[in-house]
């Protein structure tokens, strides 16, 4: 039992916690949850019309230790009359940062030379040696300039990227800010040297990078997605790799997760694989932590949440 002072109340909650890093078994939650008032979960659990039977009526608020919801049953929550607390804004420079930093390890190629200088590759210097392409002079295109795309596109413009363009539902005022071009999807992946995926998984984005999209991309260009993996199919990605239709690819999110170690995209050198470290810093997390409690908490006794999603 854990007494929680918040500046509005005094709530005392009896709390059933899974006390690891590593996420719940599913047979455990279902075992927990039920009669439960609220719900704290993380993006690898799915939050489906089974859970929340399992946790019967009393379920007022779920709140989630990310910004995708894509692993929630909206549908069924909205029905149920249950809020949803998630942690947008806290997490967009740490996720820019280290799309900024997959999209540069990518297309210079950082882990084969790093394996290279390990293994003994390294004879001496030479002219082509592991060259790579450059952002100076070039055209990103972003796809979903949200919060979380405009910070890569603000940090990606100092670089000398010559041309901004995005696409997404519709045309955003703050693209302003760094030159941004609202383009339709097709031109955006002819022209674009780098394409950079950050929208959010949605019926209309699943499998949106496909065999057609792939085939549209430049044969040097570098595609990157720090989004979700559902977005990407990852079959028509293993053909444009390894058949030199795309230059390489930066994926710091797969489907599934974990990759399993044999997936055919782990044996190509021209594919830089990262383990959902989006949001992966210290700070970040921490505070990612502190919102999410304060929104489990607003949720139970009724208040305005930090944080949340309008359902
Ligand atoms: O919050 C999210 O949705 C992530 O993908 C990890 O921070």
């Amino acid at each position: 039992q854990l007494h929680l002072r918040k500046c509005y109340s005094l709530l005392r909650c009896n709390l059933s916690v899974w006390d690891s890093d590593e996420p719940v078994p599913r047979a455990e939650l279902l075992k927990g949850v039920a009669d439960a008032h609220g719900l704290l979960c993380l993006l690898s659990d799915k939050i489906d019309a089974e859970v929340l039977n399992a946790a019967g009526p009393n379920l007022k608020v779920i709140s989630t230790l990310s910004v995708g919801f894509d692993h929630l049953a909206i549908d069924e929550i909205k029905k149920r009359g249950i809020r949803v607390g998630y942690t947008p804004d806290v997490l967009t420079d740490a996720t820019a940062e280290l799309t900024v930093a997959l999209l540069l390890a990518t297309a210079r190629r950082l882990p084969e030379g790093v394996e290279e200088v390990k293994n003994g590759g390294w004879s001496t210097w030479k002219p082509l040696w592991l060259c790579g392409y450059g952002l100076s002079g070039s055209t990103v295109g972003v796809i979903g300039l949200g919060r979380i795309g405009l910070a890569i596109a603000r940090r990606l413009k100092p670089f000398g990227v010559k041309r901004l363009l995005y696409t997404g539902r519709q045309p955003k005022p703050q693209a302003q800010e760094v030159d941004g071009e609202y383009v339709p999807l097709d031109t955006l992946v002819r022209e674009s040297d780098f394409v950079v995926v950050s929208c959010s998984l949605a019926p209309d984005t699943q499998s949106l990078c496909d065999k057609t999209f792939f085939s549209k991309m430049k044969k040097t260009s570098i595609f990157i997605n720090t989004s979700r993996g559902a977005v990407v199919n990852q079959e028509d990605l293993f053909e444009a790799l390894s058949s030199g239709q795309i230059a390489a690819a930066g994926l710091d999110v797969t489907t599934p997760e974990p990759l399993p170690t044999s997936h055919p995209l782990l044996t190509l050198k021209n594919c830089v694989v990262l383990p959902h470290i989006g949001s992966a810093t210290y700070s970040t997390r921490g505070v990612m932590s502190a919102l999410t409690a304060n929104n489990l908490l607003a949720g139970l006794t009724g208040s305005e949440m930090p944080s949340e999603l309008k359902l």
